[in-house]
């Protein structure tokens, strides 16, 4: 990232200031998403609602692309592989998030894992925020959209844990059953995290072991965060609920 990216731009006659953009990636079910929800818990943002937020929350799924009939079939018996790079859709990934960069208003659809579709009509109004999280498994797999962060994380959670997460998830809020999160799991999700997922570890600034369990690692995140939007001046309305113990 370019120092001029971070710096105040000029759009629409106004004066905005880049936000700071947050990568959070890791492998199916390690935590990310509440790793997010813990970050904004702590930043005091979590009771907002999202027009007033200081900090937002971005899912990668917002960004498969759509399927074509064929690919729908094949996705409802677990043989489509949405683990893959080219499940997504990554030139509307790339524009979205410069176009938040840019500090303008951004409409992005929410993800309907039921149906394999993004909810047109279930859209998320993102307004121009200080800090914006972008969390899914291949945000830093796009080179284009890795070098558009200004601090990435890794949450590193064991793939037995993983796996038993994502089965009850799967079964209870994704609609699936369990012999197809079992075949989907080995048929695709495991060899894409190996190919394709871990390899981007590498490209982290912090690697959170045991994710939202790991509350020192949160703690020094948030106080990071802090540091860098109290520099840039632009402390609207973010407060820290959750100071970090102090050692005596
Ligand atoms: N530290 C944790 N301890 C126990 N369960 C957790 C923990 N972190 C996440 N989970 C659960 O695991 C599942 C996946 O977590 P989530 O944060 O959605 O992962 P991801 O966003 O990486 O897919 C959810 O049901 C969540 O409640
Ligand atoms: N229609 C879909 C779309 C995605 N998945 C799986 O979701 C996983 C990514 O979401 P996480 O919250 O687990 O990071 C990914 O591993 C896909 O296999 C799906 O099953 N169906």
């Amino acid at each position: 990232m370019s120092d001029s990216r971070r710096n105040s731009c000029k759009i629409n006659g106004s004066n905005n200031k880049t936000p700071f953009l947050i990568g959070v990636s890791g492998g199916t079910a390690s935590g990310k998403s509440t790793v997010c929800k813990r970050i904004m818990e702590k930043l005091g943002q979590v009771n907002k609602n999202q027009s007033e937020r200081q900090v937002v929350c971005i899912s990668q799924d917002s960004f498969y692309r759509d399927l074509t009939q064929a690919e729908i079939t094949k996705a409802e018996k677990g043989q489509f592989n949405f683990d893959h790079p080219d499940a997504f859709n990554e030139i509307y990934m790339k524009e979205t998030l410069l176009d938040i960069l840019a500090g303008k208003i951004v409409k992005i659809p929410t993800y309907d894992y039921k149906n394999h579709t993004l909810r047109k009509d279930e859209i998320i109004t993102i307004y121009p925020a200080d800090v914006v999280l972008f969390e899914g498994i291949l945000v830093f797999y796009f080179p284009e959209v890795r070098n558009l962060f200004h601090m990435k994380l890794f949450v590193d959670t064991d793939s037995d844990t993983r796996l038993a997460r994502r089965v009850p998830r799967d079964i209870n809020e994704r609609g699936r059953d369990l012999e197809q999160v079992l075949n989907q799991y080995t048929n695709f999700v495991k060899p894409a995290f190996e190919e394709f997922c871990s390899p981007t570890k590498k490209f982290a600034d912090v690697i959170i072991p045991r994710g939202a369990d790991n509350v020192v690692a949160i703690d020094l995140i948030v106080l990071h965060i802090m540091d860098i939007v109290r520099g840039q001046n632009r402390m609207n309305g973010i407060q820290v609920i959750a100071q970090p113990k102090r050692i005596k």
